[in-house]
């Protein structure tokens, strides 16, 4: 009987809402044993009890048929000879066949290989099974169980769907997920910082100077300037900066100044409005905005074109930006590091970086030095990049011969520590399982063959 008022208890009197197949299942079954049981007054005294308490509240057996009658779900109950003695309409509208092709007709007629047949050969409950009914082109999955009493099988009632709507619906999930898997690459590639100050190697003064400038700009909120030639570790320590601060849990935005073309960089910095322009179908949120609360770091700054450095200038003052297309001003609280592998200051003299911007960019300078001034952290370099090059790869560690350190510290490194990190790569890969690198495997950099476009 508790089972009994538990299924009576998912029911919502008031709404008949639809129910989910296995609570279906579940209250259908006891609805049809007290169809059965009411026609044998057949009950014990505490299920009279029970039944008459619920009769309260709405039981009859005509109530009941009108209850499995409307629910959205196709329900089919037989006894226990497989003879069909309900049908509702949900099933017919669903299977696509006329009531009276189907009641008082036996399952092993009319749907062989349905749950149904299966329930009644073997006194078991069945999940999920396929099948097409007779005269009916439609394709149903379904589930059944038997309804016994006092140990005596009286039938089985089974629950079903058009399998249809289950694969479009598996579909559409799967859609979903996929989506949600891209989308969140996407946030999770636009608003982390990987590198910390622990992947920031050097030793010679001038670098310690850098790291230590960088770990007192991430105890503030003060904009930073990084000055250097490329691959110098701009961006590694702007991530780092990012990281030590507490802005750390906040999004860390990126964007490449030199690479958007310039009819686009106003939107991709500040965002527009729906309609702002020809092509902007939907408001789309500038990188100042994404990186709200966090830190939004401006690479190659120093190609920015004059136009937009006014705007920059005046978010920068105001605190505040403004879509493309937009009226109302939103309110920024926001790290601005930028970088650049230009001399500003050359630029502020000839007229082609705005000296206002200037200033206002370079509160704090970290000027990073080119790798041929700074060659006494080559082995310490080496041994880092090194390690990480052949864990990448899943190479033995290799190490250098004496004649190979000569041709690298010799060499003058255009690129920097990224061209470092391509050589190294490249000799790591061409050496194959050996545990030396020589001289000879580094002809290619005393040819002066360059190697600094590789990865960039
Ligand atoms: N001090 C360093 N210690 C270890 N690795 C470094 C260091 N500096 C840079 N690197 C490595 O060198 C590569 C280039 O660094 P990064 O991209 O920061 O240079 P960049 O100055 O921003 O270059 P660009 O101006 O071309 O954008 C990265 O892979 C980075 O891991």
């Amino acid at each position: 009987m508790k089972l009994m008022e538990n299924a009576f208890s998912q029911i919502s009197w008031n709404s008949f809402k639809p129910l989910d197949s296995s609570s279906l299942l579940n209250t259908s079954l006891i609805i049809s044993k007290i169809i059965s049981e009411q026609e044998n007054c057949n009950l014990t005294e505490g299920e009279k009890d029970c039944i008459k308490s619920l009769s309260d509240i709405l039981i009859s057996r005509e109530v009941l048929i009108k209850m499995l009658d409307i629910i959205p779900i196709a329900v089919q109950i037989v006894d226990s000879h497989g003879i069909i003695q309900y049908i509702n309409p949900a099933f017919l509208s669903i299977v696509g066949v006329k009531k009276n092709d189907r009641l008082k007709k036996s399952v092993f007629d009319v749907s062989k290989d349905g749950s149904l047949v299966q329930v009644i050969q073997t006194g078991k409950r069945v999940s999920n099974v396929r099948n097409y009914p007779s005269g009916s082109p439609t394709e149903l999955v379904s589930s059944a169980a038997p309804i016994y009493y006092n140990g005596k099988l009286l039938g089985a009632i089974a629950v079903t769907n058009d399998i249809k709507e289950v694969i479009v619906l598996t579909k559409k999930l799967n859609e979903s997920k996929n989506k949600l898997k891209t989308l969140s690459e996407k946030i999770s590639n636009i608003a982390s910082a990987t590198y910390t100050f622990d992947d920031l190697i050097g030793s010679c003064s001038n670098m310690e100077r850098c790291i230590e400038m960088g770990k007192i700009a991430s105890h503030t909120d003060a904009t930073v300037l990084i000055q250097g030639e490329t691959g110098t570790g701009k961006e590694v320590i702007a991530n780092a900066i990012h990281n030590s601060s507490n802005r750390s849990k906040q999004p860390f935005i990126s964007i490449n100044c030199s690479a958007v073309p310039l009819n686009l960089l106003e939107s991709e910095l500040f965002g527009h409005e729906k309609g702002a322009f020809t092509g902007a179908f939907k408001k789309k949120l500038g990188k100042f905005e994404l990186a709200n609360g966090g830190t939004i770091f401006l690479d190659e700054i120093g190609d920015m074109d004059p136009l937009l450095q006014v705007k920059l200038l005046r978010a920068l003052q105001e605190r505040k930006i403004h879509r493309v297309g937009g009226e109302s001003p939103i309110p920024l609280n926001i790290r601005i590091i930028s970088a650049t592998n230009r001399n500003l200051k050359e630029m502020v003299k000839e007229g082609t970086f705005r000296e206002d911007l200037f200033y206002r960019l370079n509160v704090l300078n970290i000027e990073l030095p080119p790798l041929r001034d700074r060659k006494e952290d080559l082995p310490h370099l080496i041994d880092f990049i090194m390690k990480k090059t052949c864990r990448k790869l899943g190479k033995p560690f290799k190490i250098f011969t004496s004649d190979a350190m000569k041709i690298i510290a010799q060499y003058n490194w255009p690129g920097n520590i990224r061209e470092l990190e391509n050589v190294l790569e490249r000799v790591v890969i061409s050496t194959r399982d050996n545990r030396e690198i020589k001289g000879t495997d580094l002809k290619f950099i005393s040819s002066n063959e360059t190697v600094i476009s590789a990865d960039t």
